[in-house]
């Protein structure tokens, strides 16, 4: 690429405030002293071409061979889009959520499986946004080896991406585009300066072996330390070190969300996969033939196989209506679940409610951080104001539900739902993404999974290949730390 096209280029996406400096909040709540906006560029027909050019141009100086193209939604969707109409190559566009009528694909356009895809997008940080896009391909047969951007941030994207088989080309590195702004005089040397330093500071890859050293250094990092040695330290809650020491027993992370509608059911996979799970979830009010004799049995079930017993009665009321909602009724769930969850939407009363009945029963309780659904209205600062709470009532409350791990402190046990061994979703809002993805990358504990094995043939086979799938994660996790 021609340096004084690439030089003209940034001071261009400077003239249209695509790069930004000052003081910006990020969605990781960071707070940054630059900041890039590249969907200004679709109202520049110019530069949209210009860029479309170079990234093609990038890829193909990098040698990238591939059949097909996707951006990463959604900026780079138009720069996709120029590049496969001047070029003549097929697009695929990803969808960030499925839809919930027709075919309800992710992946939208002809799908050959083993053709090679081209993963187009504007900035790379950390490259999950570009891996999100590369699991939905690769989940239809699709293969990635290269992805191309406009923006590499230098922050661990390329080397997040090499782990995983794919090469980045940048048509622009943040410190190329640092060095043009300061030379041209658009920014000082204090701005340079803070933004280099932001840029060394907030790192988000680390290699193996410098993993284990600040594994070392970093004591207190939850995913660098085993379920054992977690529950040697969880001295403030009996459900997390309970929880901790079986799962590391059994070698399983493995939640089975029994969603059935008859007792019989429920029992006859507590009895299968009461082996291969540390929890089963219920919904105690689908079965159609609810009695407390045949809850007494799953109790024995789950002294028998060593499990915990989890009621996702998610509680959201007052805290007296949901002291008796979790102690009375016709569930009495107090009487024989370990652990129950609730929404932190009406503040800390619902735990102090909850916590009244369960804590001297030896129970404990999740509280629901962000949800699998699509469109869910848990934000970065509701997820942050769960987070608060639940470190306000550490007697009680022992970890979230989350997609994520969200809290450091060790005791937090984190527990995910919508995991399947494909991505996708279903056509009801549900997401799914991988054990893998959940355990490996997002740092939780354990993957909650329904229909992902009630809906297989055979129920124990598949939720074998989920409790493997979940406990390599975790060993991959460690080896890397
Ligand atoms: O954010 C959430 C919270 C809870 N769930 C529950 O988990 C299971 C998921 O079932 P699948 O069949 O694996 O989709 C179900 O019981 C939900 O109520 C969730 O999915 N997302």
């Amino acid at each position: 690429m021609d340096p004084a096209v690439v030089e003209t280029l940034i001071l261009k996406l400077h003239d249209v405030d695509a790069v930004k400096f000052g003081t910006f909040k990020l969605k990781t709540g960071l707070i940054s002293p630059v900041y890039f906006d590249l969907r200004v560029i679709v109202s520049h027909p110019h530069l949209m071409t210009q860029v479309s050019a170079l990234l093609h141009q990038c890829a193909e100086e990098a040698g990238a061979k591939f059949d097909c193209v996707c951006g990463v939604p959604y900026t780079a969707l138009p720069l996709a889009t120029i590049i496969c109409s001047t070029h003549n190559y097929p697009m695929l566009i990803r969808r960030k959520e499925a839809k919930d009528y027709g075919t309800k694909r992710l992946i939208e356009g002809t799908v050959r499986a083993g053709d090679v895809c081209l993963v187009v997008e504007d900035v790379v940080t950390s490259g999950s946004s570009v891996m999100d896009t590369v699991q939905e391909l690769q989940a239809q047969g699709l293969k990635v080896t290269d992805t191309v951007v406009l923006l590499d941030r230098e922050q661990g994207g390329t080397e997040r991406l090499s782990s995983e088989g794919i090469s980045l080309h940048a048509v622009i590195s943040v410190s190329h585009l640092l060095d043009v702004l300061f030379r041209s005089g658009r920014i000082d040397q204090q701005v340079f300066s803070s933004v280099e330093k932001f840029i060394q500071e907030n790192q988000t890859f680390m290699p193996a072996g410098e993993k284990k050293e600040k594994g070392r250094e970093k004591e207190k990092d939850s995913e660098v330390m085993s379920y054992s040695a977690r529950a040697a330290l969880s001295t403030t809650h009996p459900v997390a070190k309970r929880l901790f020491t079986l799962m590391e027993e059994k070698r399983t992370n493995l939640c089975v969300s029994a969603d059935v509608t008859h007792t019989q059911e429920l029992l006859e996979l507590a009895e299968t996969l009461g082996p291969l799970i540390c929890v089963m979830k219920t919904h105690v009010d689908i079965l159609q033939d609810f009695s407390i004799e045949a809850i007494k049995k799953l109790k024995e079930l789950s002294t028998k196989h060593n499990f915990l017993i989890f009621e996702d009665r998610k509680f959201a009321d007052i805290g007296n209506t949901v002291k008796h909602q979790y102690e009375g009724g016709v569930y009495r769930i107090s009487s024989w679940s370990h652990i129950i969850n609730a929404h932190s939407v009406s503040g800390p009363g619902v735990i102090t409610g909850l916590k009244a009945v369960g804590q001297s029963l030896g129970h404990g309780c999740l509280l629901i951080a962000q949800m699998s659904s699509q469109g869910a209205m848990t934000t970065e600062q509701y997820t942050q104001a769960t987070v608060k709470m639940a470190d306000d009532h550490p007697d009680f409350v022992f970890g979230f539900i989350s997609g994520s791990k969200v809290s450091d402190k060790l005791e937090h046990v984190h527990m995910t739902p919508g995991v399947q061994l494909q991505s996708g979703g279903d056509d009801l809002g549900q997401q799914y993404t991988t054990p893998d993805h959940v355990i490996g990358f997002k740092g939780s504990d354990v993957i909650i999974v329904g229909r992902g094995i009630l809906l297989a043939s055979n129920r124990r086979k598949e939720a074998e290949k989920y409790r493997k799938a979940g406990w390599e994660a975790y060993l991959s996790r460690l080896s890397l730390s």
